[in-house]
């Protein structure tokens, strides 16, 4: 995990602007650009739900005028608790008095809000009018922080009710957590925030511990200290040293988005995430290490199904529902969104929860979802639907709908299927199209066996001022056997039952469509109910291509929730062809590629004696208890050539015992150390990567440490690059002067210790430095250094580069190690904006790296970063 679960008090710097929803846009401003002039009114979408009755006769009239108003600016503090709670504290403590002393006409101005259901404060709400930001002062400098902060990944933009789901989701320490379909990202970095959950503390209490057993110097604060045996009995999971043993696991099936996922998660630097790229209804099972000698699949404890939808609840974001809305929408998803949940449900633990979830307020995407798996899991009996009425105090929500009715393309309303197979026997079926029975309420179900519908939950725009929202809290309670896709609730079919992934019956990632039912499915789990393993023959059949896209079945969609909730159709198409065919299976890394499979490099793990590593090791004095064999590279040969990364454990027996099964992984892993040219014989050549210092840090020797304990100290820090430390330049580095004089040339590590003094930091913060022959430099981005000089500080001071004005005087008495670490630092600060995905910068032949220079034209530097 990273900086921000270990309170690095940093972030890796997002662009902004990518992804709708992304919660990395800086431009806080112009986001509903065209709101005003799309008309807002839509007859079919007002008729379905005046008729649907989804709010009281007397709440009609205020729901249709939420709908039709803007939507609020919201925001979440992100990372560790501890770091989001520093990160707000600034906000509450400076930037709203400042903005609440701001009259408008003699009236006060609305400030920011907390959202009060949320824990701990940590979500806002806006509703601040452009003219007002752009008229006042002090909401000008709050809208600079806003960015800033945003920017560097400590807030993320986030629809309000969007974050709910993973509220509800009760993730603890420990859990396997899938999120199904999460591209953009913004529910899975709440996800691996709670994966994290603790884990700053509990490595705090381990390193303290340590200290004390070897009688080392701690950080100085005030931690109690308990002993391995006190640690091993409370209910914190200490078995890797307090590190997090979860796992978070983001899918999306598209895979230009499942880059935008990349972006949005990679900052969070959690090695305790994979990203994939699969199609959720037929998500493949994952291999995970045995004890017994049978081969074992990975179950999980919480998956989030956050399913594509028609979006009809965010018309006040995106105003084009209004034109877009048409009934097709939402029927053309309903399949779709049933086999997702249906295979969520086959993937969970006895147990285990999953949470559905949509931005639609239509029944046909909801409720008859829900009602629809769980006919076909059996029902009640085997899945139960969560009463939350209790959870997250203060959000105003509904209860989900027992009866509703659908709307059919030409807008004529049902009630029933058997209304609609009366009307198909009087009149003939055109004009039926897309019509299910499951979609409807299931009238002839007996008492005991109707669902509890009314634990799901709804939420409505003019409840809170929010957008419109569907979630429902699915507990698994015993294994299932789904019903096949061509069950009828009035006609059951006894047979054709299909079991649900056992931990030892696999659906290969090679397979065809989990849609139970299919022949090739049945095939599969009697290969494997064994334990012995699948058969590898190709049994693709015609269920393979029963994962229709709403548009490739010929759905209708608004246009604005296509890129959001919808996965293209030909992506869809393309992924089919890219999946490795069971021959390709267990053909390893070397398999033929086809010409349209996205490159993604190999991930290759490190003996943990090899020989770069022993380099790192000595140099930085690692500790022998850091784990030495989780450690891999990105590429074909499995050697160190760029950048090494470290994953969690779990991530590691993952990867190595799936790769070549045909999953498709699309990042995993923390940039731990990249490697540079430096001069000088005991200079290490991998310097620790900003991202990676979090996890290694508390590991590093003495050797390699500096410790500072003076705000000041910081603040020149960040204000000047390569401040001069040679000579008596390190006269001016005040208390860290003498130690950075005396500490040998390369990389090491800063750690701004905490402490009461007025002078002193409440948050710890580590970062890397760079000690060259004459200079000393913080690594960090520049984006990076004003948004912690804004945050510690209020200061927006220009940055005063020291080599550069070297430089410039005609006889600039520039090392030439200085003027490489100023080229490291351009290209560090490349680092969290707009990279090449890992592989290509990995990828780059040595020749053909970038050499940038540094303005000079006297030195150059290599870094294929
Ligand atoms: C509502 S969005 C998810 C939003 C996301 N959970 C978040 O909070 O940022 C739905 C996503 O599902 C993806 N998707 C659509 N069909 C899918 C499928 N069959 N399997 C997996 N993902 C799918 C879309 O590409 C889209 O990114």
């Amino acid at each position: 995990m990273g900086k921000n679960f270990r309170g690095r008090g940093r972030g890796r710097g997002g662009g902004g602007g990518r992804g709708r929803g992304a919660g990395n846009r800086n431009n806080w401003e112009n986001t509903r650009g065209d709101y005003k002039e799309v008309v807002k009114s839509n007859k079919l979408f007002e008729k379905y739900y005046d008729e649907l009755n989804v709010v009281e006769e007397d709440e009609k009239s205020e729901f249709w005028t939420a709908l039709r108003r803007e939507l609020p600016n919201s925001f979440r503090f992100a990372g560790s608790k501890g770091h989001a709670l520093a990160v707000q504290k600034r906000l509450v403590e400076h930037y709203i008095p400042e903005i609440t002393s701001v009259r408008y006409d003699g009236e006060a101005v609305e400030p920011p809000r907390p959202v009060e259901w949320f824990p701990e404060k940590l979500a806002w709400s806006m509703t601040t009018p452009k003219n007002v930001v752009r008229k006042f002062a002090p909401f000008k400098s709050f809208q600079k922080f806003l960015v800033s902060e945003t920017s560097v990944g400590n807030i993320s933009r986030q629809e309000i009710v969007s974050m709910i789901p993973p509220l509800l989701m009760d993730v603890r320490p420990g859990h396997t957590v899938l999120d199904l379909c999460a591209a953009p990202g913004s529910k899975s970095a709440q996800l691996i925030e709670m994966v994290h959950g603790g884990e700053e503390a509990r490595i705090r209490k381990v390193v303290h511990r340590l200290a004390k057993e070897q009688d080392r110097e701690a950080s100085p604060d005030g931690l109690e200290v308990e002993s391995e045996k006190d640690q091993a009995e409370n209910e914190d999971d200490y078995s890797d040293d307090g590190r997090a043993t979860g796992l978070l696991i983001a899918n999306d099936v598209d895979y230009r988005r499942a880059q935008m996922l990349v972006h949005q998660v990679k900052r969070l630097n959690s090695p305790n995430m994979i990203v994939t790229n699969h199609d959720a209804t037929q998500f493949p099972s994952i291999r995970i290490p045995s004890s017994t000698g049978t081969t074992k699949y990975l179950k999980f404890d919480r998956i989030l199904a956050d399913v594509p939808c028609s979006g009809d609840g965010t018309c006040r974001k995106n105003p084009n529902v209004w034109k877009d809305w048409i009934p097709g929408n939402g029927l053309g998803l309903h399949i779709m969104q049933v086999r997702i949940l249906i295979r969520s449900l086959q993937m969970l633990k006895v147990g285990g929860r999953v949470v559905y979830s949509t931005c639609s307020m239509n029944p046909v995407e909801n409720e008859a979802v829900i009602s629809s798996a769980l006919d076909r899991c059996g029902g009640n009996a085997k899945v139960r639907i969560l009463d939350c009425s209790k959870s997250l105090p203060g959000l105003k929500r509904y209860s989900g709908m027992k009866q509703w009715k659908i709307m059919d393309k030409s807008g004529r309303m049902w009630s029933s299927w058997k209304e609609v197979e009366e009307a198909k026997a009087a009149s003939g079926e055109d004009g039926f199209a897309r019509l299910e029975e499951g979609m409807f309420p299931a009238t002839d179900l007996a008492e005991a066996e109707q669902y509890p519908l009314q634990n799901c939950m709804r939420v409505y725009p003019h409840s809170q001022d929010t957008g419109g929202f569907f979630i429902t809290v699915l507990e698994k309670l015993s294994e299932i056997r789904a019903k096949p896709e061509d069950y009828r609730r009035s006609k059951p079919a006894a047979a054709d039952l299909v079991q649900d992934d056992a931990e030892e019956a696999p659906v290969e990632a090679d397979s065809p469509s989990n849609i139970p039912g299919s022949p090739s499915k049945k095939r599969i789990l009697e290969d494997a109910e064994d334990g012995t393993e699948p058969s590898s023959k190709k049994l693709k059949t015609e269920d393979d291509t029963s994962t229709e896209s709403p548009a490739e079945a010929g759905a209708e969609t608004n246009g604005h929730s296509k890129p959001e909730r919808y996965a293209k159709p030909e992506r869809n198409e393309q992924f089919k062809s890219e999946v490795a065919t069971p021959q390709d299976d267990h053909s390893g890394p070397n398999v033929k590629k086809k010409s349209n499979q996205p490159h993604e490099e190999p991930f290759k793990y490190l003996a943990p004696d090899h020989p770069e590593l022993l380099k790192i090791y000595d140099f930085y004095k690692v500790s022998d208890r850091f784990p030495r064999d989780r450690f891999m590279v990105r590429n074909a040969t499995g050697e160190p050539v760029k950048a090494i990364y470290y994953t969690a454990v779990h991530v590691r027996d993952i990867l190595q015992l799936n790769e070549s099964r045909g999953m498709k992984f699309v990042m995993c892993g923390v940039k731990m150390f990249m490697k540079q040219d430096a001069q000088g014989q005991d200079i290490c050549r991998w310097r620790i990567q900003s991202e990676g210092i979090p996890i290694l840090e508390t590991y590093v020797g003495e050797e390699r440490i500096v410790r500072l304990y003076k705000r000041e100290t910081l603040r020149k820090l960040l204000i000047e690059m390569f401040p001069k430390v040679g000579g008596d330049g390190w006269k001016d580095m005040a208390e860290i002067g003498e130690r950075v004089r005396d500490m040998g040339m390369g990389c090491c590590v800063l750690r701004v210790e905490t402490s009461d003094a007025e002078d002193g930091f409440k948050e710890r913060i580590v970062l890397p430095l760079w000690r060259s022959m004459q200079s000393l430099n913080l690594m960090l981005p520049k984006e990076e250094r004003k948004a912690m000089l804004l945050r510690l500080y209020n200061d927006d001071s220009p940055l005063i580069d020291h080599n550069k004005e070297r430089n410039m005087k005609p006889n600039g008495a520039n090392s030439e190690e200085d003027a490489k670490s100023v080229i490291e630092e351009d290209a560090d600060d490349t680092g969290g904006v707009l990279l090449p995905t890992e592989a290509e910068a990995e990828n780059v032949p040595e020749d053909k790296v970038d050499v940038r220079t540094n303005g000079s034209n006297d030195v150059q530097m290599k870094d294929a970063e």
